[in-house]
């Protein structure tokens, strides 16, 4: 009897050591699973920073070209840009870009959202013998793509499922036998890997010599390390194989090295030659907003920032976690008064269209949209991009946000953040690629109180600093921030969690909110000095802690959804001890007011600018397919403001000849209105107009 106690005794010992073994095995076991993932990131790091040492080394065969010299198309090209596509100027990289297509070399182009890529493979197809290729991701972007291109009389068409066959047959015969008008054609990724016609026609038409050149637009969807990874996109690299010696240009506005070398490799262009220019957006204001846990209020606080700050039905968009909350918000907008539409990707082709148009003609204010609406969308003076809860990346979120301002006007970009939103997200991307790491480098930006949000993508996208100029909440925040010191707090998280995971409970964000607050009235007097959380800061903590890896999510599947539980992490044990102190940034009162974006923006239009303003709309729904901003950019209206021209020819030296040909005459009917009409009203007229001073923030353009 006495021996079997003993026996029990010690396998009672031996189990409890097991069990404390077990935790520390699955600690490691954790601890060996992130440094494998780090392993493999600094690994293909290595690899790229060797391979792309390798390739300038050994590649003498890509001369290092002067690319902004003189070549013999120069005045061709000069022609090209104002006369047809009325721009005056280029801006950064475009000209060697062009200059490089030119001399029929094949281009990688890394280029902020906005920087103007389209320009970059239009130009030379307009000026190149045949044909140019365009994919390109979304019918919607092909369609905007198209009927701008239409407005400016360049003959472009679009092959895509919702093309009619008088059209398909149009194309095929171009792409055959050279028949018809046709410069450029667009087509989505799934033509080239689905439809052997389609090739086969292509394939005439290159043996023909009548390819000139490939564009991939939104390259970045062949590597399946962007953020918006597309199958077909995968099997593009057929295109150069098929016709290597036309020239191909592959564009995107953001690519880390990784996804820069995967798409060289994917789509076979070694020889590339790269363009990359920053991906700083000095004309967004960014900022984030708390954002409150009753949906109404959420509502009223979206709806008041629009109505105050754009009362002039201003663009904007909102973007929405769910199909469900798009068309939640939306109504609720429009029973505030906003003219919003919803967009994602349940509604039919014809309906999503139709919204779409109704935005883009400007005819209602807001697309609540999920992230079905947008990559690319083409409309260049949207003034505000609104999430209504958390991307799920730094990059999805530079993409999205950057929607807003394409035109180089002083724009804002919102995010409504709260901590609650982090699991919501959480549970639909970790079963991605890097999944998790993604979202929580998002939620470290939005919960940071004091780091420049620009500094954010900087850091990301592994490019160095530049000075923000006061263009983000935290630069010009006037609010007091005070460090918490939350030390006792976490202690009392990571006790509950050891607590419940010894009973094999498990608790979600919220759950472990309210065990906190319960424990917390238990507990408190243990210290004197911890001050009392709000609910919101408790979250947020939380969040900190799981950051920090103090604390980590898991998850669980059920019939219906995904659920995402809070678990101790990898560095519990020292917080447990108190080992580590935490420190939570609280901030002394709520939204701050004042700020430079604000004066900045508040630059009103003259009459003249309203006129012009009205006119191209008045011109835009008169002609079917065309834009208002394909009529006269903001740029252009804010050029004629400034110089008043009153007679075609001046006109033509300001916009180019096709729209001055086009326009020229309801133009100058509205400036001699508006001016007196005079010619003599001229110089006094135009100083003073150019004293108002328009507002434009441009990274670096040259003349
Ligand atoms: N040199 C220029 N001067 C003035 N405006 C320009 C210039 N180049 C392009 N633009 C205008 O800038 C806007 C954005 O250009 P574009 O659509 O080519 O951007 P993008 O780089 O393709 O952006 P995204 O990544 O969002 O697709 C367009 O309205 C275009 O007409
Ligand atoms: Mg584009």
């Amino acid at each position: 009897m006495e021996e079997e106690e003993i026996i029990e005794e010690e396998l009672l010992l031996v189990e409890s050591q097991l069990n404390g073994l077990q935790d520390k095995i699955k600690t490691l076991l954790d601890q060996q699973e992130e440094l494998y993932e780090r392993q493999a990131q600094l690994k293909a790091l290595l690899e790229i920073s060797k391979t792309s040492r390798d390739t300038s080394n050994s590649a003498p065969s890509v001369p290092l070209e002067d690319w902004s010299g003189k070549f013999s198309w120069d005045s061709q090209v000069d022609d090209t840009r104002f006369n047809v596509f009325g721009i005056s100027s280029y801006r950064s990289n475009q000209r060697e870009i062009i200059n490089s297509i030119m001399s029929g070399k094949d281009v990688l182009v890394i280029m902020a959202a906005g920087g103007g890529k389209s320009l970059c493979y239009q130009l030379p197809a307009v000026l190149r013998d045949g044909i140019t290729l365009v994919v390109s991701p979304l019918l919607s972007l092909i369609q905007d793509q198209v009927m701008g291109l239409a407005a400016l009389g360049i003959p472009a068409h679009m092959l895509t499922s919702t093309t009619n066959k008088e059209i398909e047959k149009f194309i095929y015969k171009a792409l055959e036998k050279g028949e018809g008008e046709l410069k450029i054609l667009y087509v989505t990724p799934e033509k080239i890997s689905k439809s052997k016609r389609f090739m086969s026609k292509l394939e005439k038409c290159h043996h023909a010599g009548r390819l000139s050149l490939v564009a991939i637009d939104e390259a970045h969807c062949c590597s399946q390390w962007g953020h918006d990874f597309r199958p077909d996109y995968k099997n593009l690299g057929i295109l150069k194989i098929q016709f290597p010696s036309v020239p191909m240009i592959a564009l995107t506005a953001t690519a880390t090295s990784k996804v820069q070398m995967d798409l060289i490799e994917m789509l076979h262009i070694p020889r590339s030659v790269k363009f990359v220019s920053t991906v700083n957006r000095p004309n967004l204001f960014y900022r984030v907003y708390e954002k409150s846990s009753v949906g109404k209020v959420v509502i009223d606080e979206i709806a008041n920032f629009i109505s105050e700050s754009y009362p002039n039905n201003e663009s904007g968009i909102v973007y929405c976690f769910s199909r469900k909350e798009c068309e939640q918000v939306a109504k609720e907008l429009r029973g505030r008064g906003i003219s919003a539409d919803y967009y994602h990707a349940d509604m039919d082709v014809v309906a999503r269209e139709k919204v779409h148009m109704r935005w883009s003609k400007s005819k209602s204010q807001v697309i609540v949209g999920t992230v079905a609406f947008g990559m690319g969308i083409n409309k260049p003076d949207v003034r505000f991009v609104v999430h209504h809860s958390l991307s799920k990346s730094m990059e999805t979120y530079y993409q999205e946000s950057g929607r807003a301002g394409r035109d180089g006007l002083p724009s804002e970009c919102v995010l409504y953040y709260r901590p609650g939103d982090v699991p919501r997200q959480s549970s639909m991307v970790f079963y991605e690629n890097c999944g998790l790491q993604n979202l929580y480098d998002i939620a470290r930006y939005c919960q940071s109180k004091k780091n420049c949000r620009r500094g954010a993508f900087f850091q990301h996208f592994g490019e160095a600093v530049q000075e923000c100029n006061g263009m983000c909440d935290n630069c010009v925040s006037s609010i007091e921030l005070k460090d918490i010191d939350a030390t006792y707090h976490t202690k009392i998280i990571v006790s509950l969690l050891q607590e419940m995971q010894q009973n094999d409970q498990r608790a979600t964000l919220l759950q472990l909110v309210d065990k906190f607050k319960t424990k917390w009235k238990h507990s408190a007097g243990c210290s004197n000095e911890a001050v009392d959380l709000k609910k919101e800061e408790i979250e947020q903590l939380i969040v900190q802690l799981i950051l920090d890896r103090v604390l980590k999510e898991e998850f669980q599947h059920t019939a219906y959804t995904t659920n995402a539980y809070v678990v101790l992490g990898p560095l519990w044990k020292p917080a447990l001890q108190g080992n580590r102190p935490v420190k939570l940034t609280s901030a002394s009162h709520s939204q701050d007011s004042g700020d430079r974006f604000k004066s900045a923006k508040r630059n009103q239009m003259s009459n003249l600018e309203a006129k012009l303003d009205d006119m191209r709309r008045t011109i835009s729904s008169r002609n079917g397919g065309i834009f208002p901003h394909a009529v006269l950019s903001t740029e252009q209206i804010s050029l004629l403001n400034c110089h008043t021209p009153t007679t075609i020819a001046e006109l033509e030296k300001l916009i180019g000849k096709v729209k001055t040909d086009k326009y020229g005459s309801d133009i100058i009917e509205v400036m001699r209105s508006e001016t007196g009409s005079g010619k003599d009203s001229g110089d006094g007229a135009k100083r003073q107009k150019k004293d108002k001073g328009v507002v434009f923030v441009e990274s670096s353009e040259e003349g």
